[in-house]
């Protein structure tokens, strides 16, 4: 696989599979690359689209942050090349599929089950802000199942890389303008809440703050507005967790290194 990154890629190097799927911007193809058989996944998105919907920069800034991380939870981004008119990214396959899917399925998961996930996203989560990446985008829609049933977490369409200004900019801050000096815009907390979200919504099969309107939605995201139903049963301990992950002040949220530790996880997370 070493050797899958540093070349120049083209279309003639791998034959094109079943579609696996349909994206916003092209769809996705189960390919096999000729020299080394190695079965990946080939995201096909065309230009025309990608300028009209001004996302190029996002692209870039997807590939360019994936192609650089390797965890067993974090879905491999191999390369890209591109034509005259599509970009294509070779991707890792994750033999199972979206789970989102598997979620419909099932409406909701068992507490070992959604321990398993959320302590594999604590831990890919963790390998990203060590490198000053946040995800920014954590979802079911965004997720993807290995042939091992481990979770990978896709699309790092939204990841940002942050950069600490004092550490960048060497102590020259006075000449920043006040939105930049105070850029409270987030930083990698905003993982750890939508990792909170994203328990609870395996736990219950839906998110917490769920409304039909999405004003309704907003107002309850500002205020916390968390609620527990009565069913499916779910134990205090998952949701002391959830509770400690869905703060407001993302200074005071779980840090995800003391969620490894929590008792719920350390009870029925199945060891990694
Ligand atoms: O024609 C190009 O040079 C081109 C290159 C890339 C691109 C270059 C590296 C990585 C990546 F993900 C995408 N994206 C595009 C999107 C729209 C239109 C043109 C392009
Ligand atoms: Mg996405």
């Amino acid at each position: 696989v070493s050797s899958v990154e540093k070349r120049r890629w083209t279309l003639n190097d791998f034959d094109i599979g079943k579609p696996l799927g349909r994206g916003k911007f092209g769809h996705v193809y189960l390919a096999r690359e000729k020299r080394s058989n190695h079965i990946v996944a080939l995201k096909v998105l065309f230009k025309s689209q990608l300028q009209q919907s001004q996302v190029e920069h996002q692209l870039r800034r997807e590939v360019e942050i994936q192609s650089h991380l390797r965890h067993p939870n974090i879905l491999r981004l191999y390369g890209y090349f591109y034509d005259q008119k599509r970009v294509y990214l070779i991707l890792e396959y994750a033999a199972k599929g979206e789970l989102y899917k598997e979620l419909q399925k099932c409406k909701y998961f068992s507490e070992r089950r959604s321990a398993t996930y959320v302590a594999s996203l604590a831990r890919a989560l963790i390998y990203c802000h060590g490198k000053h990446v946040i995800h920014r985008d954590i979802k079911p829609e965004n997720l993807l199942i290995g042939a091992q049933g481990e979770l990978k977490i896709a699309d790092f369409g939204w990841s940002v890389h942050t950069f600490n200004r004092r550490r960048t900019m060497c102590g020259t801050l006075d000449y920043l303008p006040p939105e930049m000096v105070e850029s409270v815009e987030h930083d990698a907390s905003v993982d750890i809440w939508s990792l909170g979200v994203l328990c609870y919504e395996f736990l219950y099969g839906v998110p917490p703050f769920e409304a039909k309107e999405h004003s309704d939605t907003y107002r309850r995201i500002v205020q916390v507005d968390l609620k527990f139903p009565p069913k499916p049963i779910v134990s205090s301990a998952a949701k002391d967790l959830i509770s400690q992950m869905l703060v407001k002040d993302s200074s005071q949220r779980l840090p995800l290194h003391k969620l490894l530790e929590h008792p719920w996880i350390v009870q029925n997370a199945e060891p990694s």
